[in-house]
């Protein structure tokens, strides 16, 4: 373990305090190199990689590749659900001291695990992925409210105001447009003031200027907050247009590994 960083079992349930949104905090975010998963054993499976990656705080970075390349993979293994393969040096700086993610794998710190992600991290589905039962305030308010944070705080009315929703507050998803449950989600998502959010293909169900109005919104807002955003997405030509910096799959060379495929998530440049 590197002088300064925290021990794998001393990973605060809060590591900063609740009135200074996490994301605030200087320096850079992620740090990786060796990044990995393999799905399945031997001939039949199927590896993805991400030799080497730093996101920065305040960063909106897009992963582009095909269907099946491994994008909603790495933004697993950057949302700490998925164990990396063994030898990854994989730090993250959301604390304040850094943590060394691949020795909470090792260690098999699930607790620890689980509470950076409740409290750094969060997510936009294809879909909203908002709980029905719940309003749009109650959505909104979740995952503060799950983190013991005061439910409504000027960041909320902040987001609720960025975000237009303001008039929609007591309905339920069911009663929202695909476009006003994806700009809900985003207020969901950076609520509890994270660090790193993923987004997961957000834009593919929207129509074109929708998408590029939700985009937009969600890269904005993060910058606002200095949170890091992540997008797994198809729409090349999308995360071009927005000048997003680009993460894209490249085939692994099977001469490398003949007994395996996959992809390789390197920057476009
Ligand atoms: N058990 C398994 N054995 C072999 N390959 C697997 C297994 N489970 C998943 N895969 C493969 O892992 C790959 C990565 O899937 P992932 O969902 O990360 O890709 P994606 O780029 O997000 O796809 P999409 O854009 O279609 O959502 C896919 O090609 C899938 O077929």
């Amino acid at each position: 373990m590197c002088p300064g960083m925290a021990p794998v079992d001393s990973v605060p349930a809060r590591a900063i305090s609740p009135d200074v949104p996490e994301a605030l905090t200087a320096g850079p975010l992620i740090e990786t190199t060796g990044l990995g998963y393999r799905y399945g054993h031997g001939g039949g499976s199927f590896e993805v990689r991400v030799p080497s990656l730093m996101i920065a705080r305040g960063e909106t970075l897009a992963l582009t590749g095909e269907s099946g390349s491994g994008k909603s993979t790495v933004l697993e293994l950057l949302g700490l659900a998925a164990p990396p393969l063994p030898g990854a040096h994989f730090l993250w700086h959301a604390a304040a001291a850094p943590v060394d993610v691949a020795a909470l794998w090792r260690a098999r710190a699930e607790g620890a695990l689980a509470r950076m992600r409740a409290r750094s991290i969060g997510f936009v589905m294809q879909t909203g992925g908002l709980l029905p039962f719940l309003t749009v305030r109650e959505n909104i308010g979740i995952n503060r409210r799950l983190l013991g944070l005061p439910v409504e705080d000027a960041r909320i009315a902040h987001l609720v105001a960025a975000l237009e929703i303001g008039a929609l507050l007591d309905r339920r998803p069911a009663q929202l447009s695909v476009g006003q449950q994806q700009r809900v989600a985003i207020g969901r998502a950076l609520a509890h003031g994270p660090a790193l959010v993923l987004a997961d293909e957000p834009s593919s169900a929207l129509d074109p200027r929708l998408a590029d109005r939700v985009l937009g919104l969600l890269r904005d807002l993060a910058v606002e907050s200095g949170a890091a955003v992540v997008i797994a997405t198809h729409e090349q030509g999308r995360v071009r247009a927005l000048g997003l910096r680009e993460i894209q799959a490249r085939p692994l060379d099977t001469l490398d590994t003949p007994e395996r495929l996959g992809y390789s998530f390197e920057d476009a440049r």
